[in-house]
């Protein structure tokens, strides 16, 4: 490719040259990062070429990376798999764009921020929702490596995915805000690496900042973690300093992945994408073997088998190769038609070569449940395509079909957690221009039935309650359960009592008290999930100036008093507005309920006689036992939301 001093007739004669080639895939933008793979038309027999451009500081830097990519020069042995885990905003976003840069992956230019945070919603809140990964090519002490990279998100919503990035690595970067020091996540995501066995490499980043004080953070994680203080790294993600280091210590504390090229071939799916042109996109590790073009293979759970389109590392960008060999990441495309097929924790393997099946994942659970229902029933049919689309891409959303008098068709989606519900709904809205009701959360309930008819009925004699609506009647059952979370919170101690007085007013159980060191405090406490689904993460950063971190992680089922409250209007109960309350709670959220209704009473006597002269009126208002309440009144009740 020639290079010219101007970038724009650089690009004018990039796209001269490439008007020969056939494009493939991706759009080019000029004046922007851009990415073109093209595909040569009469070089058919030969590599096939892919093109990459960056516009970087005013000048093109283009170079050639062949397909052919031989991969076979990485070897177990050169390869390190790894993820980052930390605190939300303790910086592995910025980290990974560091060793991306560093590595060549990606340009070093200001508008490369976050490469791997592609979702809007992920740039809007500055938040990582999907793990991604990249792979890198490093070169150390004269030997080439190849380092996979997986960012996860931080959020205890999608500790899920956190999870399943472990199970593809040998070793993680535990970041650490220098400043911050250790933060409930940060323990959280310690254990789940810790309990994997893996490599930890403890790193203090943002050193830059006037506050930090990494010696404190050190001597935290030496008695929180018990790692020794001499294994911690120092670096500023955001200004790249000791960035070297932490690719160092990468290849020489993290040790390969213990698998063969001459196993039979297979690998773990660990996360899996729809794309509606190619059908599905699935993330593997290789534990075993190679894989290549045209190569038939079985997923372990559906039995089914497919033959392999296209297969390549992600770069993070898709790169494609020929083969993809035992240690190594990437991802496969093999005429998947539903996410379904390509269930993560699942295996593949040849169609010849049958194996044993890698232990998989247990199913991420939904914990919160809300109704969804479109703002008018017309748009009944558009929802549900976008809801469809969307868990094709998010398969821990689960849905059932539900209805309602006052909103109509709908239905009954279940969350892993309350960011996840407003992660899921944001999206509905931007990518899918839907716009949609959610009725107020509920946790999954179970009942124990007593009544031999209904366990016939039921096929078990327990049951999850994820509709109020439907909650069994007491007559019939011989215990009700509550999901049950366990809580970490840290804080400076000078918060400890207030915290304390939130925690017991929530029910709360404690377990454990101690100092991770003079000033601050790691409490962990036993939540009934009810209690903390809503608001308790927004009074416990309220109440501490934000100094408070807050993570949770399942603790089964308890026995709970819970009963049905049922609102009456005008005498008649209205199903939407039942609720599951512990049965000390009903006076006050009853009550609170109610104040609700009567603080938009003013609006309805208003409202009706505004809309009694318009034709229209009548749509907006929904007739709910015998009474006529205007619609956005409702759904603010349903909503449990105050003016
Ligand atoms: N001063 C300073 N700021 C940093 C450094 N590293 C990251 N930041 C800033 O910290 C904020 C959070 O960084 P991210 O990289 O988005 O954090 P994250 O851990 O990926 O966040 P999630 O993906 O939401 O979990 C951003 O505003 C960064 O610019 C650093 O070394 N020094």
């Amino acid at each position: 490719l020639p290079l010219q001093r101007k970038p724009k007739n650089m690009a004018a004669s990039l796209f001269r040259r490439v008007s020969q080639l056939k494009v493939y895939r991706r759009k080019i933008h000029s004046h922007s990062l851009s990415c073109a793979v093209f595909r040569h038309r009469w070089m058919k027999r030969l590599p096939v070429v892919s093109a990459m451009t960056y516009y970087c500081h005013g000048a093109f830097l283009p170079f050639i990376l062949k397909e052919t990519l031989d991969l076979s020069k990485f070897p177990a042995d050169k390869i390190r798999n790894f993820c980052i885990i930390a605190h939300i905003d303790h910086g592995k976003s910025t980290l990974a764009d560091r060793l991306l840069e560093m590595t060549g992956a990606i340009a070093k230019t200001e508008k490369n921020k976050q490469v791997l945070d592609k979702l809007q919603v992920e740039r809007e809140r500055g938040i990582t929702v999907k793990a991604q990964t990249a792979s890198l090519f490093y070169s150390h002490q004269g030997e080439q490596y190849l380092l996979n990279l997986i960012d996860t998100p931080g959020h205890v919503d999608f500790s899920y995915e956190v999870s399943r990035s472990i199970s593809a690595c040998q070793g993680v970067l535990l970041i650490v805000d220098a400043n911050q020091g250790i933060q409930a996540q940060t323990v959280a995501n310690f254990y789940l690496a810790f309990e994997a066995q893996l490599t930890i490499i403890p790193i203090l980043n943002k050193i830059d900042l006037k506050n930090a004080d990494p010696k404190r953070v050190e001597s935290q994680i030496e008695k929180v973690f018990d790692i020794p203080r001499d294994d911690c790294i120092r670096i500023s993600a955001k200004h790249g300093t000791n960035v070297e280091m932490v690719l160092q210590a990468v290849v020489n504390r993290i040790p390969p992945p213990a698998v063969s090229s001459d196993d039979p071939f297979r690998a773990l799916v660990f996360d899996s994408n729809f794309d509606h042109y190619r059908g599905v996109v699935a993330n593997i590790a290789v534990f075993g073997g190679r894989v290549r073009k045209g190569d038939k293979i079985v997923s372990a759970h559906l039995g089914k088998t497919y033959e392999v389109n296209e297969i390549g590392l992600l770069r993070p960008d898709e790169h494609p190769t020929q083969r993809l060999y035992a240690g190594q990441v990437g991802y496969i495309i093999a005429g998947m038609k539903d996410v379904k097929e390509a269930q993560i924790g699942d295996t593949l393997y040849l169609q010849e070569q049958p194996v044993k099946a890698l232990p998989g994942f247990k199913p991420a659970k939904a914990m919160v449940f809300a109704g969804m229902y479109p703002m008018d029933q017309s748009e009944y049919p558009g929802l549900r395509s976008a809801i469809e689309r969307l868990t094709l891409n998010d398969s821990s959303v689960t849905v059932q079909k539900d209805s309602s008098l006052a909103l109509g068709a709908g239905w009954r989606l279940g969350f892993l957690g309350l960011l996840h519900m407003e992660v899921f709904n944001q999206r509905l809205e931007q990518e899918y221009n839907a716009s949609v009701i959610v009725t107020a959360p509920t946790v999954p309930y179970k009942a124990v039935l007593s009544s031999a008819k209904l366990i016939k009925e039921h096929g078990s004699e327990e049951i999850t309650i994820v509709n109020p609506a439907q909650f069994p009647d007491r007559s019939v059952v011989s215990e009700y359960l509550e999901p049950m979370v366990l809580g970490t919170i840290l804080a400076p101690d000078a918060y400890t009592g207030k915290i304390m007085a939130l925690c017991s007013n929530r029910r709360a159980i404690q377990k454990n008290m101690v100092y991770i060191d003079d000033q601050r405090v790691m409490m962990k406490y036993l939540f009934p999930l009810n209690e903390i689904v809503v608001d308790f993460y927004d009074l416990l950063k309220s109440l501490s100036s934000g100094y408070a971190s807050f993570d949770y992680e399942n603790a089964g089922y308890q026995a709970a008093d819970l009963i049905k409250m049922d609102i009456l209007l005008n005498g008649r109960s209205v199903e939407e507005l039942i609720t599951i309350v512990h049965r000390d709670r009903a006076y006050n959220t009853g009550k609170a309920m109610l104040q609700l209704m009567e603080n938009y009473g003013g609006d309805i006597t208003r409202k009706m006689k505004l809309l009694k002269r318009q034709a229209e009126g009548k749509k907006k208002m929904r007739r709910i036992g015998n009474v006529e309440v205007p619609k956005d009144a409702f759904i603010n009740v349903l909503k449990r939301k105050d003016k």
